[in-house]
C-alpha cells in the first residue's frame, strides 16, 4: 500500500484577512514526483512557506510522516524535508563543500558532532550531483544551474524524507533546466525520494511529474496523472489562454502550447457555428473562433486530418469518421444535428472529391445562413457533383461566398 507522506487538510492560510490558500487538502505518497502548477500568485510559494513553518496557518493541518509540523523543532522538521529555493544567496565566501555541509547542520549537536560520516554523505551528494569537481571553489563563483546542483547536493545531504523544490529552475536556461529536473527525477528513481516541486513550466512539469496537482487561488483546481490534468479545459481557465494540448509522441507525454491569451468575449459569444472543413483548410479559423468565447463544432472530419487533430487539441466537438474513409449517411446525420443546432454554417474551401460531398448535399434544405469562404481558392469546381451542388446552393437566399475570416465575423456580428 502507498505510504502517506504530506498530508495537508483543510488548510486555510491567510495574509491579514486576505485567504491565500482557502481549504486546501493534499495527500502526497513515498516516493512520489509531484508537481505543483499554477499561475502568478495563486499561493505555492505560501504552501511551501507553510509546510516548512515559516509561515503560520489560520487552519486546517499538515501533517509529515504523521507528525504535525507546527509541533516540530526546526532541527526535526529539516530532517524530514529539505527546501530547494528558486536562488540561494549568501553573503560570505563559503566553498561548495562548506555549502553542502550546511545540509548536515540538523544531524549534528552535542551528542553528535561532524563525523567521518558526514564527509562520506557529503562526497556522495556531491558526486551524485556532478558537484565534486568544484568543491574546493567559492559557490559565488559558480553558474546559476553549477549552484543549483550544488543546493540539490546540500538537500540530499540533509537526508530528508521529501524534497520541496521551489521553482528549482526559474533562473536557468533550457540546457540547465532539463538538467536539472533529470537529476531531481534521477534522485527520486535512485534514492527512493519523495519530491515535491513547484514548477512554472508545465511541459516540464508533465513529463517529469508522476502526479501533478493545479493550483488556482489557493484551491486545488485538477489533481491526478500528467494526462489526467494536462487538459486544455483546466488550464485554459486558469491561466485564461488559448492552449493547445497535444501528445508529443517522442517524449511519450502531453504538450502545452500556449497560444493567446484569451480575448475578451465577444457579443456573439452564445451564438453557435459549425465548420465544415477538412484537409488542413479549418485549423486556423476553427483555432480563431474559440479564442473568442464562441461555441465551435466541426464535423464530418477524417481522424489523423490536421483539422481533427486540432479539435481535440482545443476540445472543439467534431464529428469524426476513420481515416482516409468517404463518409457515410450515418456520420452525415450526426453532423446534420450540429448543423441543426447551429445559428451559422461556415464552409472552408476544402477540396470536394467524392469522400466529402456528403458534407455539400447536407446543405441544401438548410435554411440557416450558410458561409463559403473562397480565400484559398481551392474548390474543387472540375468533380462534376460538386459544381452542381454548388450552383444550387447559390441559388439559395441563404447562401454567400466570403473572401476571408474576418469578412465572415463582420458578418455574422451584424446579425
Ligand atoms: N508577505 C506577504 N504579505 C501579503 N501578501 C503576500 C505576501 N506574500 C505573498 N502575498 C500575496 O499572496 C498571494 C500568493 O503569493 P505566492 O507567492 O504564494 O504565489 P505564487 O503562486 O507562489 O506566485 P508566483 O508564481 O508568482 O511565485 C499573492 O497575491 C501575493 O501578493
Amino acid at each position: 500500500m502507498k505510504k502517506e507522506i504530506l498530508k495537508i487538510q483543510d488548510l486555510v492560510v491567510a495574509y491579514g484577512d486576505k485567504k491565500i490558500i482557502d481549504g486546501l487538502n493534499l495527500s502526497i505518497y513515498q516516493g512520489e514526483f509531484v508537481g505543483i502548477i499554477g499561475p502568478n500568485g495563486t499561493g505555492k510559494s505560501t504552501l511551501v512557506r507553510a509546510i516548512t513553518n515559516i509561515l503560520d496557518y489560520q487552519d486546517g493541518s499538515i501533517w509529515i510522516k504523521g507528525s504535525l509540523n507546527k509541533k516540530l523543532s526546526k532541527r526535526q522538521l529539516a530532517k524530514l524535508v529539505a527546501v530547494v529555493p528558486q536562488e540561494f544567496h549568501i553573503e560570505y565566501a563559503f566553498t561548495n563543500y562548506d555549502i553542502v555541509m550546511m545540509g548536515r547542520n540538523p544531524h549534528i549537536d552535542r551528542k553528535h558532532r561532524l563525523g567521518q560520516r558526514d564527509h562520506k554523505i557529503v562526497k556522495e551528494a556531491m558526486i551524485m550531483t556532478n558537484t565534486w569537481k568544484f568543491r574546493d571553489n567559492f559557490f559565488h563563483e559558480l553558474s546559476g544551474g553549477e549552484r543549483q546542483r550544488v543546493i540539490i547536493a546540500r538537500a540530499i545531504a540533509q537526508q530528508p524524507s521529501i524534497i520541496l523544490l521551489d521553482e528549482p529552475t526559474s533562473h536557468l536556461d533550457i540546457h540547465h533546466q532539463l538538467e536539472v529536473m533529470e537529476l531531481i527525477s534521477r534522485l527520486k528513481r535512485k534514492r527512493g525520494l519523495t519530491v515535491v516541486a513547484v514548477l512554472h513550466d508545465i511541459n516540464m512539469a508533465a513529463r517529469f511529474s508522476d502526479r501533478l496537482i493545479l493550483l488556482s487561488q489557493g484551491k486545488a483546481i485538477a489533481q491526478g496523472s500528467p494526462e489526467e490534468v494536462i487538459q486544455e479545459e483546466n488550464l485554459s481557465k486558469v491561466y485564461h489562454m488559448e492552449m493547445m494540448v497535444r501528445d508529443n509522441r517522442i517524449l511519450g507525454k502531453k504538450e502545452v502550447i500556449p497560444l493567446r491569451v484569451l480575448k475578451q468575449k465577444v457579443e456573439i459569444n452564445d451564438k453557435k457555428i459549425h465548420v465544415i472543413c477538412g484537409g488542413a483548410t479549418g485549423g486556423k479559423i476553427l483555432e480563431q473562433l474559440k479564442s473568442l468565447g464562441l461555441q465551435v463544432s466541426a464535423g464530418v472530419i477524417n481522424q489523423g486530418d490536421s483539422d481533427w487533430e486540432i479539435c481535440k487539441s482545443l476540445n472543439i466537438p467534431c464529428i469524426e469518421a476513420p481515416p482516409f474513409s468517404h463518409f457515410t449517411s450515418k456520420e452525415a446525420q450526426k453532423n446534420a444535428i450540429f448543423i441543426e443546432k447551429s445559428d451559422f454554417i461556415l464552409v472552408t474551401d476544402v477540396p470536394y472529391g467524392r469522400g466529402n460531398l456528403i458534407n455539400l448535399e447536407l446543405l441544401k434544405e438548410i435554411k440557416k445562413p450558410i458561409y463559403f469562404l473562397k480565400a484559398q481558392g481551392k474548390i474543387d469546381y472540375t468533380q462534376g457533383k460538386a459544381t452542381e451542388i454548388l450552383e444550387q446552393l447559390q441559388n439559395k437566399k441563404n447562401f454567400h461566398w466570403i473572401s476571408s475570416y474576418e469578412e465572415f465575423l463582420k458578418k455574422i456580428i451584424e446579425k
